[in-house]
């Protein structure tokens, strides 16, 4: 759906708040903080700013962000896991303000990383950025996927499928599914005026993945490490603005 300009300009605030949270946060990962004390920084700096954490109550989520770590894909729930040096550490925070929300996320290293994990995060980010780049009015949706899925194959890497981007607006979730594999069904055409979040997750293995029994947490099968990134995007006439920057 095209959102109206009047929406649009309230989604740059929504998306530069939670990018701004979103840095705050990651400038305090580090080994020793749990993943609760991020919480507490994420959702006081969105309150702050007279935003509201889109994710808590969200479907009974019950914290302000989701901290993923290692293995686990996403939906991670704050608690009193502390970060240990090597980890890598995926960080999800929404902001809602004025009627609207901004989704963005990103993987930090804590510490010192090894090399296998830390190409993981760096081409996690770049096939993030190349589906953004592929946006354009007038392309079927499902080109993010193939340009995102064809770039992790040169490196073997899983391209998690059940967990897709989204449309994104009045609403956290709208009706659009962005895929970031090559999906022929994601025929949609890309117009101008379209909000939606492209936030693929690698694998170093398997894509497949367990759930834990909290309900939420997702952790791939082979407990092999992820990465994922997210931005909220706008498609404009000649491409895409990318919302969710600090
Ligand atoms: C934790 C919030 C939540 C609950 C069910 S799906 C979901 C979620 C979390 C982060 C996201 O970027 C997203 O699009 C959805
Ligand atoms: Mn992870
Ligand atoms: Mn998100
Ligand atoms: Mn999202």
């Amino acid at each position: 759906d095209v959102k109206t300009p009047e929406i649009i300009e309230k989604m740059r605030v929504a998306g530069k708040i939670a990018a701004q949270a979103l840095r705050e946060v990651g400038e305090h990962v580090r080994p020793g903080i749990t993943t609760d004390e991020l919480d507490v920084i994420g959702h006081e700096f969105l309150l702050d700013h007279g935003a509201y954490p889109s994710t808590l109550g969200y479907r009974g989520y019950p914290k302000s962000l989701c901290t993923s770590i290692n293995e686990v894909i996403c939906h991670g729930i704050p608690d009193d896991t502390v970060l240990r040096d090597g980890d890598i550490v995926n960080v999800d925070i929404t902001a809602f303000i004025d009627g609207v929300h901004g989704d963005t996320d990103a993987t930090f290293l804590c510490g010192d990383v090894d090399e296998e994990s830390r190409l993981l995060v760096e081409r996690t980010h770049e096939a993030a950025m190349r589906g953004i780049r592929a946006v354009k009015p007038g392309r079927a949706l499902n080109v993010i996927g193939r340009v995102i899925e064809s770039y992790a194959k040169r490196f073997g890497y899983g391209v998690v499928r059940d967990f897709t981007g989204h449309g994104i607006g009045t609403t956290f979730h709208s009706g659009l599914v962005v895929p970031h594999y090559d999906d022929p069904a994601a025929t949609t055409i890309i117009e101008p005026g379209m909000t939606f979040t492209v936030e693929p997750m690698l694998t170093l293995g398997t894509y497949e993945y367990d759930m834990w029994a909290d309900g939420w947490t997702v952790v791939t099968k082979d407990r092999k490490r992820t990465a994922q990134f997210e931005h909220t995007l706008l498609v404009t006439d000649d491409g895409h603005e990318i919302l969710t920057l600090p």
